[in-house]
């Protein structure tokens, strides 16, 4: 079991609450490809000496920006120096904005078997304050052309908690995104991240972060919809219809190692987490006229792995198995936090049966607070 992820480095645009890695000048696009191909060659060990990848990923920034000689450059290069399952997922994340017909043709042609599309809303105000590429109307029409050039393995992001008067918008936003039918669903709750304009703007009082209580009855309405239309939640943010999980994300959470390819990408091998540095630049240069990716290596320590595993754990609908927290990872929750684990029961927050620890509805809206205060 093995995953590859490829990081995208390049954006048309910079939507105000963005904080991914991403440049909006184009300029080193086709010397990163040449990079990126170099790049494959040069950490396909990574995985261990015969690896068959059982899922691909192109992430960003933004994949749609990739001509299709581009993409079948990258296929070439994954395709020479890995084994690919032959019903492996490999997803594309795509801007609405980039899906013209000719663009849906070439990604139908390539290895690309899902796409992870990028709505984010179907409300045109929203979208200019995020400062989207995309109108209200390509929101919609461009998951019909996907479904039109033939792809049904479709994800749609929607962005909710954005500050409004009522809960109206996002409503409308969630009836028009199950109206597309699609298998998968991601909803974030709006996160104003430090540096981008979004969190300028909350700095100098021009903006305001909508209330906590104002997101969670979002959240909640978000929850009960998905369950009406037939979605089951598996991870805090995610929503599918039966058997349609991402295997990809699903492959992360387990714990499963990957491969991250690409400026700011991140890699798992059991033991070691690394991080490419983020920046476009450092990236070509160090790779194209070295050989050499540079990165940061962190060793984690079985505590860290513990607290790893409790924290995605936690987010997933399969819960924390506090058997192997402590058989493999060496963390005895019961024996050292039994109080807490009695209390979160206690107040409706978590279920636990079978030695499995699952957040209810309401343990969810406080997973981040939970988790901190079950780490070690
Ligand atoms: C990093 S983007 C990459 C995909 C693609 N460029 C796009 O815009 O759809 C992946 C997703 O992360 C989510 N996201 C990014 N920043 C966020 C934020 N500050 N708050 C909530 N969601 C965010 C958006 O829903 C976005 O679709
Ligand atoms: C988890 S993905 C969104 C999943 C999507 N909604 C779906 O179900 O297909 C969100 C973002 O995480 C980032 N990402 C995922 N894997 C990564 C990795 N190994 N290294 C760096 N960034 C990664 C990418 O920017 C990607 O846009
Ligand atoms: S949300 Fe997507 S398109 Fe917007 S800046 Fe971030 S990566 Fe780029």
């Amino acid at each position: 079991m093995s995953g590859l992820y490829l990081h995208i480095p390049f954006c048309k645009q910079a939507c105000h609450y963005c904080d991914f890695h991403f440049s909006t000048s184009m300029a080193l696009k086709s010397r990163f490809v040449e990079a990126l191909t170099r790049e494959i060659q040069l950490r396909a060990a990574y995985l261990g000496p015969t690896p068959t990848l059982q899922t691909i990923y192109l992430g960003g920034g933004t994949p749609s920006l990739l001509t299709a000689t581009e993409l079948d450059t990258i296929f070439a290069a994954i395709y020479q120096q890995f084994a690919v399952a032959p019903d492996a997922e490999i997803t594309l994340e795509a801007n609405p904005d980039d899906l013209t017909p000719t663009k849906l043709r070439e990604l139908a042609a390539s290895p690309v078997n899902r796409l992870s599309i990028g709505l984010q809303s179907f409300h045109e105000p929203h979208l200019r304050l995020m400062n989207r590429a995309h109108s209200a109307q390509e929101s919609g029409q461009a998951v019909r052309a996907a479904q039109d050039a033939g792809f049904e393995n479709i994800s749609v992001d929607l962005i909710y908690g954005v500050p409004a008067p009522t809960h109206a918008l996002w409503e409308q936003d969630m009836a028009a995104a199950f109206a597309l039918g699609v298998p998968h669903l991601s909803c974030y709750a709006l996160t104003i991240e430090p540096g981008t304009v979004f969190g300028h703007r909350l700095k100098k009082g021009t903006m305001q972060a909508p209330p906590d209580e104002f997101v969670a009855q979002q959240f909640e309405l978000l929850l009960t919809e998905m369950a009406r239309h037939g979605y089951q939640q598996y991870e805090i943010s995610n929503f599918c219809q039966p058997g349609r999980e991402s295997r990809h994300n699903s492959a992360y959470w387990r714990g499963v190692p990957y491969l991250g390819l690409g400026p700011s990408a991140h890699s798992f091998d059991g033991h070691t987490r690394q991080y490419t540095v983020a920046n476009n630049a450092r990236y070509v240069t160090a790779v194209l006229e070295h050989d050499e990716v540079p990165a940061t290596v962190e060793n984690l320590s079985a505590q860290d792995r513990a607290n790893e595993y409790l924290m995605t754990s936690l987010r997933t609908a399969r819960g924390c198995d506090l058997a192997h927290l402590r058989d493999a990872l060496g963390l005895d929750l019961p024996a050292q936090q039994g109080a807490y684990l009695r209390q979160l029961q206690a107040d409706g927050w978590a279920t636990l049966h079978h030695d499995v620890l699952v957040l209810t509805d309401q343990g969810k809206l406080l997973a981040d607070h939970i988790t901190l205060a079950l780490f070690q």
